[in-house]
């Protein structure tokens, strides 16, 4: 589980975050969602430490990221896989030596041991075989379920994947989200994602939190979300004519 403390964030004079708060579950699928200038990529980068929170505190499993320094934070470090937004492979390196990459920084793996690894999280992610492609040779979905792999290669206990659809087609993007939902539940993983998909959120929304203008503005589940009466999140939610349609039907 992962716990969030009264997070803000100021960049200048830019208050991006105003006292964030919330609880992300192991085995579930957390969603930050949210218009465009939110706040959703802030937060998620103040959780893995790619910034500091101006105020509050970030716990893993009840341990202060925060207070840690760099030192002190490794070990949780190695517990987290990350899927950035453009799957953000390295293109000069095949599909296998992209998801060894993190097994060679931070295990002493054989490399047989390291090859194993990398094939069962290609199988994982039905990309068995593919090993030796460039990136350049992926279509957009198989280059996320390489992002996927290698975000899984170690073994994470967290996973973080920011807008895990975007310049996907919908089929394809519902198959990335089923897979991120049946890894998170295979592995029990605390998934946090980030997106402004209205699939992912009526797909795989355990939990999910609202950000309007860096304030949590609404928390709860899928099943919760179509009947709200939180004003900013339906017009969030409900943003089309054929949305607002299918609404009253419901
Ligand atoms: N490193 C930075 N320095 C200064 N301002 C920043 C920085 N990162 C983000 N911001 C500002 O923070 C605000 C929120 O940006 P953020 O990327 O978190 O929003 P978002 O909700 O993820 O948006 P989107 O859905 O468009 O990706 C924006 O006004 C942005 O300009």
């Amino acid at each position: 589980m992962i716990e969030i403390v009264d997070i803000y964030k100021t960049f200048g004079e830019n208050a991006v975050l105003k006292g964030i708060s919330a609880n992300f579950k192991a085995g579930k699928n957390n969603l930050i969602i949210g218009s465009s200038g939110s706040g959703k990529t802030t937060l998620l980068k103040c959780i893995v430490g790619l910034h500091e929170p101006t105020k509050g505190e970030v716990y893993y499993d009840k341990e202060n990221f925060t207070s840690m320094n760099f030192e002190g934070r490794v070990p949780i470090r190695k517990q987290i896989g990350m899927l950035f937004q453009n799957s953000a492979l390295f293109d000069s390196m095949t599909v296998e030596q992209n998801i060894i990459f993190p097994l060679n920084l931070f295990t002493e793996m054989s490399k047989s041991e390291k090859l194993d690894r990398a094939n069962f999280c290609l199988k994982r992610v039905n990309l068995e075989g593919k090993n030796k492609l460039y990136p350049s040779e992926l279509s957009g979905g198989m280059k996320k379920r390489v992002g996927i792999a290698r975000a899984i290669s170690m073994q994470p206990k967290y996973l973080f994947v920011d807008e895990p659809n975007s310049g996907l087609d919908p089929k394809t993007a519902i198959l990335i989200d089923e897979l991120i939902n049946e890894i998170t539940e295979e592995f029990k993983t605390t998934t946090v994602v980030v997106t402004h998909d209205m699939n992912s959120v009526m797909g795989i929304g355990d939990n999910i939190i609202f950000l309007h203008n860096g304030e949590k503005w609404w928390e709860g589940s899928n099943h919760q979300i179509a009947h709200t009466d939180n004003k900013e999140l339906n017009s969030f939610v409900f943003a089309s004519k054929f949305m607002q349609a299918a609404r009253e039907k419901l």
